[in-house]
């Protein structure tokens, strides 16, 4: 499938910075949008519906499924995840560069849909700070901490399969080089459609 526009994908263990990097890397990018998923958990602290997801029952989320209404969808601990069409597809289609959140198994089903994706993983500089920022924002449950600990050894295994790896040690660094493979993706791009650049008909280029 393709669509004019870019599409970044960004996975992470739980607690790396995911969420806090694609914020900050959206509020200075206007031409970037997040895709919002749907999802079976419940909502947490002050998320609201259609704001950080669309919150569904399982049985929606199963409906929707068979329906073939996402992209791809995924389990991750222990709750449903998926990236609907219409979350996407009509801005896509427009031309828009779209950013999708999603763990890794999102990721690879959507680099098999578009090849031309570009896939970022965001790793925590160690084991020790990628437990104190999970600690720190409050999963403070230690089950809960266990959980996404030992999930975060499988997820970071997939790292190789990325196209770019940013090491979330220091927060504007890392925002940094996020900044860099959107734009660098953008001129690359921009190069590909060269034959219908003003740029390159004044030059008299091919
Ligand atoms: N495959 C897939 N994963 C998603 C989607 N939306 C969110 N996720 C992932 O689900 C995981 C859990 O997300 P969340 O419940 O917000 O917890 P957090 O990662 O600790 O903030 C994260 O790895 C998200 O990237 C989606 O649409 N598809
Ligand atoms: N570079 C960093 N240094 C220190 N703390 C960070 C850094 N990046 C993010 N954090 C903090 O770590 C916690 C987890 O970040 P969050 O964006 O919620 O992670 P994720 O979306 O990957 O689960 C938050 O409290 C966040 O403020």
């Amino acid at each position: 499938m393709e669509y004019p526009g870019n599409l970044f994908v960004v996975a992470a263990p739980s607690g790396a910075g995911k969420s806090s990097l694609v914020k900050a890397l959206l509020e200075l990018d206007a031409k970037l949008d997040v895709s919002i998923s749907h999802t079976s958990r419940a909502p947490r602290g002050q998320e609201q519906h259609g704001r950080e997801y669309w919150f569904t029952t399982p049985e929606e989320f199963r409906a929707m499924a068979d329906r073939g209404e996402f992209f791809e969808w995924a389990e991750v601990h222990g709750n449903l995840y998926g990236t609907s069409r219409a979350a996407i597809e009509a801005r896509m289609a427009h031309g828009d560069d779209v950013v999708l959140e999603i763990d890794f198994q999102g990721a690879l089903q959507i680099k098999k849909l578009f090849p031309y994706a570009v896939l970022v993983f965001i790793l925590p500089p160690s084991w020790e700070e990628l437990e104190q920022r999970l600690k720190r924002r409050g999963d403070t449950e230690p089950s809960v901490i266990a959980k996404r600990m030992a999930n975060a050894r499988v997820e970071v295994a997939q790292a190789q399969q990325f196209d770019f790896v940013v090491v979330n040690a220091v927060f504007e660094t890392a925002l940094f080089d996020l900044k860099a493979i959107v734009h660098a993706q953008r001129l690359k791009y921009a190069a590909q459609r060269r034959n219908r650049s003003a740029v390159f008909r004044a030059l008299d280029l091919p």
